[in-house]
């Protein structure tokens, strides 16, 4: 079966969805749990499948559910499943190396930010197209910093205004990820964190409040709101 959306598409997105969600706390893996009455999973990959530019899907699933992903993905959208690993840098391997020839752009983004408008995906891509090597979508930190020690004491106040909250899609020419990937060590949480230990620059762009990603309980109630009010 063809995995391709648009065959004259120059991107191809990764979703990593393998993970358990313990900070959700106990249930299916994450990707699995309903929000509005559907996986996570399913809301993310609709949502990527309508960014025009987006050639190939691979989603890496927890290593028992591949075949009822392949199942519960199949109305959706053509996507290619193939199993994840124990750590999300282990998932995003795996997908990357399943993703067939012909997209020159690679896109890793969380089956956890459900809510991720379409045209975020697009705005990714479009500044690796225009030229940079690596591009992550982020938000200002709206909150006070504090850096505390023993027993919760404050040691002192962060400056806050060159730290941003970092969100995915993160994009890439795929050549570089490859490379990252390649040369990875110690897993680390995302994938511009290993193209940053090569050395290459990494260019935020401007994120979206509904690429939240669903981490705790507070943010699936947040999610259904969202859902509820239009998202
Ligand atoms: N071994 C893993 C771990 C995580 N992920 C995916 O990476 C994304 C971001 O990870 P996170 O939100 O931290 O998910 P979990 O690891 O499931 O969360 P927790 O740490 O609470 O268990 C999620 O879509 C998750 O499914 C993955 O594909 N494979
Ligand atoms: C890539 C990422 O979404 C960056 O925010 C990452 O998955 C975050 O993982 P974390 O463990 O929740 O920081």
């Amino acid at each position: 079966m063809t995995a391709q959306l648009n065959p004259r598409g120059d991107v191809a997105v990764l979703v990593p969805a393998a993970g358990a969600g313990v900070r959700l706390g106990p249930g299916a893996p994450k990707a699995l749990r309903l929000l509005a009455g559907e996986p996570l999973l399913v809301h993310a990959v609709r949502r990527i499948a309508a960014a025009g530019s987006v050639h190939t899907i691979v989603v890496a699933a927890p290593a028992g559910e591949v075949e009822a992903v392949r199942r519960l993905l199949a109305p959706v959208a053509p996507v290619l499943v193939v199993p994840g690993g124990a750590e999300r840098q282990a998932s995003v391997a795996a997908a990357l190396a399943a993703v067939p020839a012909g997209p020159g752009i690679v896109l890793v983004h969380d089956a956890a930010r459900a809510l991720t408008p379409p045209e975020l995906v697009e705005s990714v891509a479009g500044a690796v197209r225009s030229g940079h090597d690596a591009v992550i979508p982020v938000l200002p930190v709206v909150d006070t910093i504090k850096e505390v020690g023993a027993g919760e004491v404050v040691l002192g106040t962060v400056d806050r205004s060159a730290l941003r909250a970092v969100q995915t899609p993160q994009g890439f020419r795929r050549s570089v990820l490859a490379a990252a990937h390649a040369a990875a060590g110690d897993p680390l949480t995302d994938d511009a964190g290993l193209v940053e230990k090569q050395g290459i620059p990494v260019v935020c762009v401007p994120g979206s409040e509904y690429a939240l990603k669903v981490t705790r309980p507070f943010d699936l109630a947040l999610a259904e709101h969202l859902l509820a009010a239009g998202a």
